[in-house]
């Protein structure tokens, strides 16, 4: 993979159990995005056909962290082939055998043509570093996104979802190739909700962001279209 540094690109997360409403903002938003994603709270509420449905011809971020068992798992990847998503997540965290397990089920049952990239979460963008230490990890979130980062990519993923704040030093000990996806961006002002570990898109992608992942503050802008078309404006400015 080229050294060049790639433009960061915008994802928005529709997170919604209403399929008419994840079908507006998916028409509303095409041409302000460059990716639409769709997780867990819509795909328990709603199903796949209806993921399938509101992504239609959109490229598809399918993100439901898979973490389980290896044969789980792997099994798990072979039976959403047919949504052929571009991205698909899991939990870094399931270990060096899930992620492998996960990667041959992904490169036996798609297409080489349309293959997704397998993104393993770090640390959830929602914790801070008092957050991790009751989970029984200690040193920080920096530390355990590096460990966890550098695990992944020897595991055979492409890439990794982190916050922007350990972009620079997995860039640094990590190099350009891994694709690195970041949640918790909020536009300077915007509401911080749950997230923890926060930044702007324009921070973001100087920090070396492939992807930003923006939810709410588009989804519950008074004109997300407006929203969305902003956050592309500040990325390209
Ligand atoms: O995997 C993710 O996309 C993800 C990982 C993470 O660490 N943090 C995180 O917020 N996300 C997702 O990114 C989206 C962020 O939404 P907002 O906080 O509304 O912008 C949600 O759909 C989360 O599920």
């Amino acid at each position: 993979m080229s050294d060049t540094p790639r433009p960061t690109k915008l994802i928005v997360a529709l997170d919604t159990q209403d399929t008419a409403q994840a079908r507006q903002w998916a028409t509303g938003l095409a041409g302000h995005v460059d990716m639409i994603k769709l997780g867990l709270e819509f795909a328990y509420a709603a199903g796949f056909d209806a993921v399938s449905d509101v992504a239609g011809t959109q490229p598809l971020f399918l993100d439901l962290k898979l973490h389980d068992i290896p044969n789980t798992v792997a099994s798990a990847v072979r039976s959403l082939s047919r949504l052929r998503p571009r991205l698909l997540t899991l939990h870094a965290s399931g270990g060096r055998a899930m992620m492998q397990a996960a990667r041959a089920a992904c490169d036996e049952a798609f297409p080489a043509d349309a293959r997704p990239q397998l993104l393993a979460v770090t640390v959830l963008t929602s914790l801070d570093d008092a957050g991790l230490a009751e989970t029984g990890v200690q040193g920080g979130a920096r530390d355990q996104v590096l460990r966890l980062g550098a695990l992944a990519m020897d595991s055979g993923m492409d890439g990794l979802v982190c916050s922007a704040h350990e972009l620079a030093p997995l860039r640094q000990e990590l190099g350009r190739a891994p694709v690195l996806v970041t949640p918790g961006i909020r536009p300077a002002g915007s509401d911080q909700g749950d997230q923890k570990r926060i930044m702007t898109p324009a921070q973001a992608r100087d920090a070396g962001a492939d992807w930003i992942v923006v939810g709410r503050p588009i989804t519950r802008a008074a004109d997300p279209a407006a929203a969305a078309a902003a956050i592309a404006a500040e990325l390209a400015g």
